[in-house]
């Protein structure tokens, strides 16, 4: 009988804690074995309801306890968590998608060791189209994202830029450009448009629109995708979880991704 999978969660928040549980109800072939986060006493309070217990330790003291680790942290913290997974040979889940950008020497450590960096959908639509559309040749990918106002406030685009957005009466469009450029300046509300141009074209010929609008009350990420095999449009709406920038499929994804590891049958790309 194979073992199970030592899965580590790095950051326990809107997706940290809904895979816990999940994992902590039963996912085949996985289990639990330790979780990281800033408040060690208010992690292990919101974990007191799992069946069983699972240690709180600090980032570092994660990668001995577990084959694999989920990264569900704050984007600047990508690096501390990775690096001894990836040097160990395993497996890292990075959903801030946006901090691999700025982190090359993650993929060469990946690369050195047998290590492997997984980009779930996360929060979007349609990756296994878009990774089988890049087989081929893909010749535009454009994505618009449309959030409310409390998905984007804070963000350093708007700071550095003096867009104050807290009383806009109308859509508002507050950037276009690249998903390398929102990654910077949006580093905690545009990881979708990074996975979406790692599974494409790139972080630098994918064409992004981010709006404000005050009427909305999910997050709305429209692609289409012009290539020589297929053209294709695809929206989602998602509802925001607890943290209003995250969409609650977020975490469903990954748990999905966990299932489908060790599954007898596996659908999609
Ligand atoms: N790829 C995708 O599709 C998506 C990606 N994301 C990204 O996923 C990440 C997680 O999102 P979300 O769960 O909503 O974020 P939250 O803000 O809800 O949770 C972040 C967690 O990180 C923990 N944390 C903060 N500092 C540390 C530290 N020094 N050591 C250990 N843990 C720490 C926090 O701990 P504490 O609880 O103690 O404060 C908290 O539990 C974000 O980067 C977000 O941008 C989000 C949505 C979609
Ligand atoms: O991109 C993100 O990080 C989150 C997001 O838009 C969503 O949850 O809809």
């Amino acid at each position: 009988m194979e073992t199970s999978l030592r899965i580590a969660i790095a950051g326990l928040g809107a997706v940290g804690l809904k895979i816990a549980q999940a994992l902590d109800a039963g996912i085949p072939g996985c289990e639990l074995a330790a979780v990281s986060a800033r408040d060690r006493a208010a992690a292990e309070q919101r974990l007191s309801g799992l069946r069983r217990k699972v240690p709180v330790v600090e980032i570092a003291a994660l990668e001995p306890l577990a084959d694999l680790v989920i990264e569900c942290a704050p984007a600047a913290l990508l690096p501390e968590i990775a690096e001894p997974f990836l040097r160990a040979g395993k497996t890292v889940v990075v959903l801030s998608a946006g901090a691999i950008l700025r982190q090359d020497h993650l993929l060469e450590l990946a690369r050195q060791h047998g290590g492997q960096i997984a980009v779930p959908t996360g929060a979007l639509i349609g990756l296994d189209a878009v990774v089988a559309a890049a087989e081929g040749t893909i010749h535009s990918v454009r994505m618009t994202t449309r959030k409310p106002v409390n998905g984007l406030v804070g963000a350093p685009y708007l700071v550095e830029n003096n867009i104050d957005i807290a009383d806009i009466k109308e859509p508002l469009r507050i950037f276009k450009g690249t998903p390398r450029e929102a990654a910077v300046g949006f580093p905690a509300n545009l990881n979708v448009a990074v996975a979406l141009s790692l599974a494409g074209i790139g972080p630098d010929r994918t064409e992004l629109e981010i709006w404000a609008d005050p009427a909305m009350t999910r997050n709305v990420h429209q692609v289409e995708v012009e290539s020589d095999s297929a053209r294709f449009s695809m929206t989602i709406e998602n509802v925001p979880s607890e943290n209003p920038k995250t969409g609650r499929i977020t975490a469903l994804s990954v748990i999905a991704w966990l299932r489908r590891l060790r599954a007898p049958l596996r659908v999609g790309t």
